[in-house]
């Protein structure tokens, strides 16, 4: 099983959101961004790696939020995802090709990645 950890990120109450790379498995979907976490590597040092590498973005990790397993046609990822504080970004885009600051109640309307939406659900429960 892959371990992926995503960060649902918090400026003035609207959450970041980001779309995959068209060339990317899950092109096009929306998803908190993020990425898998190397050998050995503890998860809050893994996201605050990939947000600087995906967006050149610091971030303060605040809190997990919720971890999910799902069964894609070729693989199992088990996402874990913490609630995190904007500090700053230059915005410098690698692996997604657009991003947006939106709130809460509106990212269900997003074509989102699978395994994000259980994610998402909660979020609405809890805000
Ligand atoms: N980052 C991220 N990945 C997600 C989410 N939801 C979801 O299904 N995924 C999937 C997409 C990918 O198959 C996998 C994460 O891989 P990735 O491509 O983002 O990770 P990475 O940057 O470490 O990997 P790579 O491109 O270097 O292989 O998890 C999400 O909210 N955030």
């Amino acid at each position: 099983m892959i371990k992926v950890v995503c960060g649902i990120i918090y400026k003035n109450g609207k959450v970041f959101l980001c779309r995959r790379n068209p060339h990317k498995q899950l092109g096009g979907y929306w998803e908190f961004p993020g990425g898998k976490l190397e050998l050995n590597e503890n998860p809050e040092t893994a996201l605050k790696r990939e947000l600087y590498e995906e967006i050149s973005m610091f971030i303060k990790v605040l809190n997990h939020f919720a971890t999910v397993i799902h069964k894609y046609d070729n693989f199992t990822i088990e996402l874990t995802a913490y609630e995190c504080k904007f500090i700053e970004a230059d915005f410098n885009l690698t692996d997604h090709d657009k991003y947006e600051w939106i709130d809460i109640n509106q990212i269900i309307n997003k074509k989102l990645a699978p395994a994000d939406i259980p994610i998402v659900k909660k979020l609405m429960r809890t805000n």
